[in-house]
C-alpha cells in the first residue's frame, strides 16, 4: 500500500489533475494506492475570503462563489466528457448550492464560527477529490472516492482538531476491508469529530491526512508530491543557490519544517516516524527528479549543515530582574501564564546569571503574553524585584539544521562570524543539547542577508557573492568597470567570487539592478538613470541590506567621504582611492580605522599612495611584524615626476602639465598636484599608517608656484603658468647646470614631514625616476642602511583602477 499526496499546485487546473492521476496510475501498478488530495489550489482562501465577507455582511460573497464555481466547471469539462461529465457538472452545482446557502446563513448572522468555517473549508477538498477520482474512473483506473470525515477520527477543536488515531486506525481498516478500489481518492485536510461534524486538521493539512493514512495502514512509502523538486537547503524564494537535499532523517525534516521549510507541514512527520515509514517529497512537475527521501537513517555525508531555514513574524520576551536570581519557580509561573492564554512558546534562552529568561513568540501573541505574564508577577513588579515585560519586535529565527553538526566543533564559530561579518547582529540564540538546530534571533530586515550569507558559508565553500555599489565611474571609475567586466569569469573560477555592480552613480544620475548591472551597457544606461543624492545613495545601500556589500569611492569628493563612517557602521566594507578621508583631520581617519574594526568590515585605501604600488601595504606589513619606521623619503606624485621628467625648457611647461592631465596622472582638479598637497596628504596618510598621529597643519608645504597660479579657476591656473614660463624654465636651468634634476620630494622624519621641489644629484635613489613613477624609500629598524624600497608606476587609470580592484578582492576576501 502506498499513500501519495498531491498538494494544491498539483491540482490547481485539468492538466495539472491528469498529470497527478498518471503519477498515482504509475504507481499503482506495484500496489494499491491512496490519492490524498488537497483543494484546487487557492480555493481554500477563497472560500474563507466568502464567508468572513459574509460575516461582515458583505455580499461580495455571492461573486465570489461564482468564480470559483466557474473554475471547478471549466475543470470538469475538460476532465470529464459525456455523461460523467453532466453528472458531475450537476453534482458540482449542487454543492455549489450548499456553500451558497452556507455562507447566506453567515451572512444573515453576521457570524461566523469555527465550526461553521471548518465546514465551509472542507467543501474545497471534496469537491476537488470527487472530480478527481471521477477523471481517474473516466480514464479506466480502478478508482474510488473515499470520504475522510469517515476515517479521520478528531475531537471538536474546529480549526486545529486533534486527532484519534485508535479510531482512526480502525475506520481506515474497516474501509481497506470494504472497498474494492485499486486507487482511493480521498479529500485531504478533513475529519470528522464523534458526532459526525466535519473538522479540519490545520493549514497544511493534507499533508496530515497523508501520514495519518499512511501510518494506520502501514503503507510502504508516503510521497508528498508538491511543486518543487524536494526540501531544499534553504528557501528558494530567497537563495537562488538552494538545492534540493537528498537524504534527510525524519529529526532534520522535522527541524527544517518547524522552521519555515514550508514544502512538509510539520505534524505530517511524526505519524510516519513511529512506524518508520519512508516519507518522499516529489515535484508533481518535474517527476524524474528524485526530490528528497525522509527515513530513519539516511546514509553520512559530509555535509555538517543539511539545511537553513527561517520563522518571521517573531516577538522576543525578556523577563528580567534581580529578583529572579536563586529563586526556583520563576520559569514555570512564566510558562504557566503563557499556557494559560495558549499562547505558543517558539524559543527560549536563559542567562547562566538566572537574571534573565527570554522566549520568542509569535508576533499576534505578544500583547496577550505581555498582559498574562505582567499580571503573574505583578506582585514582584510592583516592589521593583522584576522589570514589566519587554517585548522586541520584528525578528525572525534563522537556525541551521543538521544532525551531523553533533561534535562537530567550529559550527557555531562560523555562523557567528559568516553573519558578524555582515552587520547581522544576534540577539538571542538557542542551542538544544540535541545539537540539531542551532537557532539565532535576528531583526526581520536582515532574514534575507543571513541566509544568504548563510548558505555561501556551508553549502557553497567555492563561491562568495559580492556587491558593489560604486560611486564615481569618471577616468579611472571606468577603467575600474572595464576590469571587473573582463575578470568576471576569472574571479569565479579563480577565488570563488561572484561580483555584482549593483549600483554605479555619478553626480547626477544613478543606476541600479540588484541582480548585477550590465557591464558593457552602463555608460548609455547611466545617462538615462533616474537622479540620485548621495544622502539617497548612502540609503539605498543600507537598505538593501546585501550581503558582502562593498562601497567603492573613486571620486574625489568630499562629501563622499563623509559617508563611509555610515556605512561601516552597517558593516558595509569601504574601497576608496578618494585620499580626502584618509587625509581629514586626524580624529576622523582614527573613528574610521576603529569603526572598520568594531563592525568586521573593511576599510581600505591602497591606491592613495602611488596608486597601486604596494605602499601602504609594505608599510602595514613592517609594522604589524614590530618594525618601526624611522624615516620615508619618496616621490609620490607621478604627475610632477612626469612633468619634471618631460619639460625641458622647450615646450611651454602649461603644455606638459596639460598632457598630464589628458594622460589622467592628475587630480581632477590639478592645481592640488601642482600646489604640493596631494603629495602632502600622501605624507600625511603614510605617517598616519606609521603609526604616527598628525595632521594636514603638520606637513610643511614649500610650493614652487608663483602665488598668481593659485589664484582664479583652472583656466586661470594654465594661463598663469604659461605667463609665468621663465620661472619655470629657470628651475629646470639652475638643475641642469647642476647636473642636477628636479624632483618634487616628501620627507618624513621623527615625527615631522614636509614636501617640497629638490634638485637630486646622479646617484641619488630619486635621480633614475622615469615616466610618471613613484618611489618610497622606509628606512625602519630592520632597514637601517639600505632602505625598503616600493616604485614603480604611480598615477593613471589603468593602474590605479587595478590597485581599487585588488582592495575590492582584499574585502571581499575577508
Ligand atoms: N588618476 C590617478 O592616477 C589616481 C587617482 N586617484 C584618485 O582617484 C579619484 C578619481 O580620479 P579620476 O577618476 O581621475 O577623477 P574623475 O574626475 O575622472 O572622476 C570622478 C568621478 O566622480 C564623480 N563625482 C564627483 N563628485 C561626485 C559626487 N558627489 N557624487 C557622485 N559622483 C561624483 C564625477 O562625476 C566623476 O565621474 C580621485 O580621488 C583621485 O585622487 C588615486 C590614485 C591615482
Ligand atoms: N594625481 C596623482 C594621482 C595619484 O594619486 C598623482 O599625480 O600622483
Amino acid at each position: 500500500m502506498q499513500v501519495l499526496k498531491f498538494g494544491g499546485t498539483s491540482v490547481a487546473s485539468a492538466e495539472n489533475i491528469r498529470k497527478s492521476i498518471a503519477i498515482a496510475a504509475k504507481a499503482a501498478a506495484q500496489s494499491p494506492v491512496v490519492m490524498v488530495v488537497s483543494a484546487l489550489g487557492g480555493t481554500t482562501d477563497v472560500l474563507i475570503g466568502a464567508g468572513r465577507a459574509a460575516a461582515a455582511t458583505d455580499a461580495g460573497y455571492c461573486d465570489v462563489l461564482a468564480q470559483l464555481h466557474e473554475r471547478h466547471r471549466a475543470a470538469t469539462q475538460e476532465l470529464l466528457a459525456g455523461a460523467a461529465q453532466h453528472e458531475k457538472l450537476a453534482a458540482i452545482t449542487a454543492q455549489f448550492g450548499e456553500i451558497q446557502m452556507l455562507c447566506d446563513g453567515i451572512f444573515a448572522l453576521g457570524e461566523l464560527s469555527n465550526r461553521t468555517l471548518d465546514k465551509l473549508m472542507s467543501y474545497g477538498e471534496l469537491l476537488s477529490s470527487r472530480l478527481i477520482a471521477a477523471a481517474a474512473k473516466a480514464q479506466g483506473l480502478p478508482a474510488g472516492w473515499a470520504d475522510a470525515r469517515q476515517l479521520i477520527r478528531t475531537n471538536s477543536r474546529f480549526g486545529s482538531a486533534e486527532v484519534d488515531m485508535a479510531v482512526t486506525t480502525r475506520q481506515v481498516a474497516d474501509m481497506k476491508d470494504s472497498s474494492p478500489a485499486h486507487i482511493w481518492v480521498v479529500p485531504g485536510f478533513i475529519g470528522a469529530d464523534a458526532h459526525g461534524t466535519t473538522t479540519t486538521l490545520g493549514r497544511g493539512g493534507s499533508d496530515y491526512t497523508a501520514a495519518l493514512l499512511a501510518a494506520a495502514l502501514d503503507a510502504e512509502v508516503l510521497e508528498i508530491w508538491t511543486d518543487v523538486s524536494g526540501m531544499m537547503t534553504a528557501d528558494p524564494r530567497l537563495v537562488r543557490s538552494a538545492r534540493p537535499i537528498a537524504r534527510i532523517s525524519y529529526q532534520e525534516a522535522m527541524e527544517l519544517s518547524h522552521f519555515g521549510a514550508k514544502v512538509l507541514y510539520p505534524p505530517t512527520i511524526q505519524p510516519v516516524m513511529q512506524r518508520g515509514i519512508p516519507l518522499w517529497i516529489k515535484n508533481t512537475f518535474a517527476p524524474d527528479d528524485y526530490g528528497t527521501l525522509v527515513e530513519v537513517e539516511p546514509p553520512r555525508t559530509p555535509a555538517v549543515v543539511q539545511g537553513i531555514s527561517s520563522i518571521g513574524n517573531l516577538t522576543l520576551l525578556n523577563l528580567e530582574g534581580s529578583g529572579m536570581i536563586g529563586i526556583p519557580g520563576f520559569s514555570k509561573r512564566l510558562f504557566e501564564a503563557l499556557a494559560r492564554e495558549r499562547i505558543n512558546v517558539i524559543l527560549i534562552t536563559q542567562s547562566s546569571s538566572e537574571h534573565s529568561i527570554c522566549v520568542g513568540v509569535n508576533a499576534q501573541d505578544a500583547a496577550p503574553a505581555q498582559v498574562a505574564v505582567d499580571e503573574e508577577f505583578a506582585t514582584e513588579i510592583a516592589a521593583g524585584r522584576i522589570e514589566p515585560l519587554r517585548p522586541e519586535k520584528e525578528l525572525a529565527i534563522v537556525a541551521l539544521v543538521g544532525e551531523n553538526m553533533k561534535d562537530h566543533p567550529g559550527i557555531s564559530g562560523k555562523l557567528f562570524g559568516a553573519l558578524g561579518q555582515n552587520g547581522v547582529n544576534i540577539r538571542a540564540i538557542a542551542q538544544g543539547a540535541s545539537e540539531k538546530n542551532i537557532s539565532t534571533v535576528i531583526r526581520a530586515a536582515d532574514v534575507r542577508k543571513a541566509i544568504n550569507v548563510l548558505h555561501e558559508a556551508f553549502f557553497e565553500a567555492t563561491k562568495k557573492q559580492v556587491n558593489l555599489f560604486i560611486l564615481g565611474p569618471g577616468n579611472v571609475g571606468s577603467k575600474l568597470l572595464e576590469q571587473l567586466a573582463r575578470q568576471q569569469s576569472h574571479l569565479l573560477e579563480k577565488l570563488g567570487l561572484q561580483v555584482r555592480v549593483v549600483a554605479i552613480a555619478n553626480s547626477r544620475h544613478c543606476l541600479v539592478d540588484e541582480s548585477g548591472l550590465d557591464l558593457t551597457a552602463w555608460p548609455e544606461e547611466l545617462a538615462q538613470a533616474p537622479a540620485q543624492t548621495l544622502e539617497e545613495f548612502t540609503q539605498l545601500i543600507i537598505s538593501r541590506n546585501l550581503r558582502n556589500s562593498i562601497f567603492v569611492d573613486v571620486t574625489a569628493n568630499p562629501a563622499a567621504a563623509g559617508i563611509y563612517a555610515n556605512l561601516l557602521e552597517k558593516s558595509v566594507a569601504i574601497v576608496a582611492c578618494n585620499k580626502v578621508a584618509a587625509s581629514s583631520d586626524y580624529a576622523h581617519y582614527a573613528q574610521l580605522k576603529s569603526l572598520a574594526k568594531e563592525f568586521n568590515a573593511s576599510y581600505l585605501f591602497e591606491t592613495n599612495v602611488g596608486a597601486a604600488l604596494p605602499v601602504i601595504g609594505t608599510l602595514n606589513d613592517l609594522t604589524r611584524s614590530g618594525d618601526v619606521v624611522r624615516r620615508m623619503e619618496a616621490v609620490l606624485s607621478g604627475t610632477l615626476n612626469f612633468v619634471f621628467n618631460n619639460y625641458d625648457g622647450h615646450r611651454p611647461f602649461a603644455e606638459v602639465v596639460r598632457q598630464a592631465q589628458a594622460e589622467g596622472y592628475t587630480e581632477p582638479d590639478p592645481r592640488l598636484d601642482l600646489n604640493g598637497s596631494d603629495v602632502a596628504r600622501k605624507i600625511l596618510i603614510l605617517a598616519r599608517e606609521a603609526g604616527q598621529v598628525m595632521e594636514m597643519s603638520d606637513i610643511e608645504i614649500e610650493t614652487f608656484l608663483p602665488p598668481a597660479c593659485l589664484e582664479g579657476d583652472v583656466e586661470a591656473f594654465y594661463t598663469q603658468m604659461a605667463a609665468h614660463e621663465a620661472h619655470f624654465k629657470a628651475l629646470y636651468d639652475a638643475a641642469t647646470a647642476a647636473g642636477k634634476r628636479l624632483k618634487f620630494v616628501a620627507r618624513y622624519a621623527d615625527g615631522r614631514a614636509a614636501v617640497g621641489l629638490q634638485q637630486v644629484a646622479s646617484g641619488h635613489d630619486l635621480y633614475d625616476l622615469r615616466g610618471k613613477d613613484n618611489v618610497v624609500l622606509f628606512y625602519t629598524d630592520r632597514y637601517v642602511d639600505q632602505p625598503l624600497v616600493v616604485k614603480g608606476a604611480g598615477a593613471g587609470a589603468e593602474v590605479t583602477a587595478s590597485g581599487v580592484f585588488a582592495d575590492i578582492i582584499r574585502a571581499a576576501r575577508l
